[in-house]
């Protein structure tokens, strides 16, 4: 009677109100089940509708372990705003309001059919990631779940953890819609079918003590942010990894986004990510946020916005820096330098290329994806691994040893594109910028070792033009 008159008699919501008050912890039933939309007085007037497809319900507790997450407890009503990978965006829908990330696994949404929300029913899981799940804390002798059949489309399958082993059991379906384990004996859902066999656990010599509880997701990254804060507005250029442009931050903030292209592996651009995470100098480009959750991965840096220092030198404008001008770029770039050596990081990519230039002549070093922490004095790396050659110290270049004096050699070559507005060093000869992603030979050079009897000459340098 309520939920007829309250579909068809909407104009007159405050007087059902009144009649059906609709602040107890189960007011939302109508909606989730009624209609397709509905009204839900926890939230302001202004969305007071809301689609039946966004309305979710807590499967287990979550409590929150950082101030972006939301702590739920079974059962509670949940309004789903985002999905973001492995979580989503929700907000409580009764008692104290409240909006958070909770992990996905931990909710479903009360449109789908009704197992969905039965804290056993594990959808798409298979066999093995059944027995892996059930093997794993916080689960135990006992715990069980029901997944689709992967072998019958449209059965379901029982998994049991019995101690240390998991056993599993196939729930077919009569062509009545009946559910069985046994022939002969069969239930009208699958409540009953689990309720008889808890009772009767003999059976299938397998108790069923509590459902299975998912894994918990690790923690959310302070830097990552939800894709929609960002808008592209203008392509900026394009590297090995993907497009850069220009974007705004919340329609107002001013950023660089790299968007990280489709066929990249992971591995490959995460190590660039974790670089800039750890890195923080007024003259290191500044990382501001990710949007690693799902594809494309955003990489979100401050805006430079004149570009790399490479193209900035060719323009009119850098060709008409004087040399105190010029000067004033190596110090940034040696100042940005020193603090990676504080932090004994060897960059391994030093080049014109990689020095972003922004507004007044700032300069700032990008471009972390060599970037590796040094244990001792010197970073090995096999021979497989591809080399900025013309930039490259002749000790790295032909035995792979990376140290802080190695990053003192592309230095010197980083002084020579500066003071010659960007010429290409050792013009002619083969071993271009973007050889350190093909194929080069260094053996092609005849250099004279000298970066390894090189002391810091940046800090020196700094120190004498200071
Ligand atoms: N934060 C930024 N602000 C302004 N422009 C940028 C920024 N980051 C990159 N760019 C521009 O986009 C271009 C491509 O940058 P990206 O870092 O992807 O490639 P790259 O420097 O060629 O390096 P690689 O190919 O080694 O990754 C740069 O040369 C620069 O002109």
């Amino acid at each position: 009677m309520e939920q007829f008159v309250r579909k068809r008699l909407t104009f007159l919501t405050s007087f059902w109100n009144k009649l059906w008050p609709r602040s107890g912890p189960d007011s939302c039933s109508l909606g989730y089940f009624g209609s397709d939309s509905v009204s839900l007085h926890s939230e302001p007037s202004s969305v007071s509708f809301i689609p039946k497809s966004s309305l979710f319900i807590a499967l287990y507790a979550f409590t929150a372990r950082s101030a972006d997450e939301l702590s739920i407890s079974a059962g509670d009503k949940l309004r789903v705003l985002r999905e973001e990978g492995e979580y989503v965006l929700a907000r409580r829908l009764l008692g104290e309001p409240a909006m958070g990330y909770v992990p996905a696994a931990y909710v479903a949404n009360l449109s789908q059919g009704s197992s969905a929300h039965r804290p056993w029913y594990f959808s798409k899981i298979s066999r093995s990631e059944a027995e892996q799940l059930l093997l794993s804390p916080p689960n135990q002798h006992g715990s069980f779940l029901v997944r689709d059949s992967e072998s019958n489309k449209g059965e379901y399958s029982l998994s049991v953890r019995n101690h240390a082993k998991v056993s599993h059991f196939r729930i077919c379906k009569s062509p009545g819609g009946s559910l069985y384990i046994q022939k002969g004996h069969p239930f009208p859902d699958m409540e009953e079918l689990l309720a008889f066999y808890t009772e009767n656990w003999k059976v299938i010599q397998s108790p069923l003590l509590q459902p299975c509880s998912p894994t918990t997701p690790p923690e959310r990254d302070g830097w990552e942010r939800p894709r929609w804060e960002f808008t592209l507005r203008r392509k900026l250029g394009e590297g090995y990894f993907g497009e850069v442009w220009e974007g705004l931050w919340r329609n107002s903030v001013p950023v660089a986004i790299k968007i990280i292209k489709a066929d990249m592996k992971a591995e490959d651009f995460t190590k660039e990510i974790q670089n800039l995470k750890r890195l923080r100098h007024e003259k290191l480009i500044q990382l501001h946020a990710v949007c690693s959750l799902d594809e494309p991965v955003y990489i979100i840096t401050e805006l430079m916005r004149k570009g790399n220092l490479h193209s900035y030198l060719n323009s009119p404008e850098g060709k008409s820096l004087g040399t105190s001008h010029l000067l004033n770029i190596a110090c940034q770039v040696a100042d940005g330098m020193r603090y990676l050596e504080e932090k004994h990081i060897v960059h391994r990519d030093l080049a014109a290329r990689n020095i972003l230039v922004g507004e007044e002549l700032t300069c700032k070093i990008a471009d972390f994806g060599l970037a590796r922490l040094l244990k001792d004095d010197i970073y090995s790396t096999s021979s497989s691994t591809k080399i900025p050659v013309k930039w490259t110290a002749p000790e790295a270049a032909n035995y792979r040893t990376y140290s802080l004096k190695s990053d003192v050699w592309s230095y010197g070559i980083l002084l020579y594109e500066v003071f010659t507005y960007g010429q290409i060093p050792y013009e002619g000869r083969a071993g271009g910028p973007l050889q350190h992603r093909s194929v080069c030979t260094p053996s092609s050079f005849s250099f004279h070792s000298g970066a390894g009897n090189t002391s810091w000459v940046m800090r020196l340098f700094t120190l004498g033009i200071a």
